[in-house]
């Protein structure tokens, strides 16, 4: 069923990217990661809170057999333009010395957290370290980085929907949209 945004109220401007959109990427971007990690022990490391939404859901395309990790990190705050300054709320359960590890993120805008964590995680001295996300906003980039596996590339617009929020709202929304400039004040 396609959801439109006229159905979520008046809050959200368009939507972008429809669950059926979302469901069919994940079915593609977990083949190509069977297939890179076929005969290896996989640790993925969903990003909170964005994340869980496709993490839940690419975990549960993926035919290889997964270990599961979070790690929770902030840049943003209630606003909508990144802080760059990366903040660790919660930390790997596990020791990842050796094991192939990827990161599961819901977006990447400027590249700072990602590059943040890509330095802090590799550090840490994985067998390997890859890097999964559904979203990825090219003209927004501040740092060049190389992400194995993306979904979509989209246009530099502040989005919520499918985990993604303004102000901790909006995370359930079953796809991504964009909001109404009310919304936040424009
Ligand atoms: O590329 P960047 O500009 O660094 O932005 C990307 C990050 O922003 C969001 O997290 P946020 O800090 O909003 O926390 P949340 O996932 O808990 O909402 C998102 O989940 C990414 O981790
Ligand atoms: N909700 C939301 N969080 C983000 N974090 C970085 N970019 C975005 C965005 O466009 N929307």
């Amino acid at each position: 069923m396609r959801v439109d945004a006229k159905d979520m109220g008046t809050d959200l401007k368009e939507v972008l990217i429809t669950k059926e959109e979302i469901d069919a990427k994940l079915a593609e971007l977990a083949a190509k990661i069977d297939a890179e990690y076929a005969g290896k022990d996989l640790l993925i490391v969903g990003v909170l809170k964005g994340a869980v939404m496709v993490m839940a859901d690419l975990a549960r395309a993926l035919s290889t057999p997964v270990t599961m990790d979070w790690m929770a990190v902030s840049s943003y705050g209630a606003g909508t333009q990144s802080s760059g300054v990366v903040r660790i709320l919660k930390d790997l359960d596990t020791d990842i010395k050796g094991k192939h590890v990827l990161i599961v993120e819901d977006i990447i805008d400027s590249g700072l957290t990602l590059s943040w964590l890509l330095s802090n995680l590799g550090s840490r001295e994985p067998a390997s370290l890859k890097v999964c996300t559904l979203l990825r906003k090219p003209e927004a980039a501040k740092v060049a980085i190389d992400v194995e596996w993306v979904g979509f590339d989209i246009p530099n617009e502040f989005v919520v929907g499918y985990g993604l929020d303004y102000a901790e709202k909006y995370r359930n929304l079953p796809f991504v949209g964009t909001l109404a400039p009310h919304v936040y004040g424009g």
